[in-house]
């Protein structure tokens, strides 16, 4: 379970964020808003990557006191992941997977999903937009997070990745019982995927969406 206390963000004194309580059992969830509401911010302060006033905690472990083992809980692939260009995708993976201590059969599921095979080991500087965004997407899948966070996941994917997606995010929440929750402005996946809940950010804070 997520469950995020007092939280507040601001950037340069300006209120973003302010959500007194939110709780999130296991499940897959759909955050809308219009752009610039904040679900990307939203979303960057259950993955601990921003800092916030307030308190988030998974299963009950602390992201400002265990933050250590609170991100091994989460996972998160960027709106527009950005990486070095000189790097290779494998050397991202391995990192990953030594780090997440994932197996190799999942890893290979991974790269087959991403369709990455053949450009593993090309430097990410000769990747497409789409092709980085796979990646992304393979990344955030590796090991064995209880959320899984993906913003905006559809974002330069062809409609091969798109249909793949939905597919792979069942087996895991089965394999693995992983939640997610995406953000997203196309609608594709809401209708692909069994949604628990939707919820919408407006006026600073979230809602579930009736
Ligand atoms: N690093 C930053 N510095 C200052 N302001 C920021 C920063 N990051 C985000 N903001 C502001 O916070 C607000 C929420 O941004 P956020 O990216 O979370 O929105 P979003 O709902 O994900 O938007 P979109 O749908 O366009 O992706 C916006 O007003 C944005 O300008």
């Amino acid at each position: 379970m997520i469950h995020l206390q007092q939280v507040q963000k601001k950037y340069d004194q300006k209120l973003i964020l302010n959500v007194p309580e939110f709780k999130l059992d296991k499940g897959i969830y759909w955050i809308y808003g219009l752009n610039g509401s904040g679900k990307t911010t939203f979303l960057k302060i259950i993955a601990g990557m921003i800092p916030f006033d307030g308190e988030a905690h998974i299963n009950t472990i602390s992201l400002k006191k265990n933050g250590v083992n609170y991100r091994k809980l989460v996972s998160f692939a960027e709106a527009e992941p950005v990486y070095p260009s000189y790097i290779t995708g494998r050397d991202l993976v391995l990192f990953y997977q030594k780090i997440r201590k994932a197996t190799p059969s999942q890893i290979d599921r991974l790269i087959a999903f991403s369709g990455l095979g053949p450009h593993l080991d090309n430097p990410i500087g000769t990747y497409s937009s789409g092709m980085v965004k796979r990646l992304s997407l393979l990344l955030a899948f590796i090991g064995n997070a209880s959320f899984i966070l993906l913003d905006e996941p559809l974002a330069t994917l062809d409609t091969e990745a798109v249909h793949a997606l939905p597919d792979l995010i069942n087996e895991f929440r089965q394999q693995y019982g992983c939640s997610f929750i995406f953000s997203s402005h196309q609608p594709f996946l809401s209708a692909s995927l069994p949604i628990d809940k939707n919820f919408s950010i407006t006026d600073h804070t979230i809602q579930p969406l009736l």
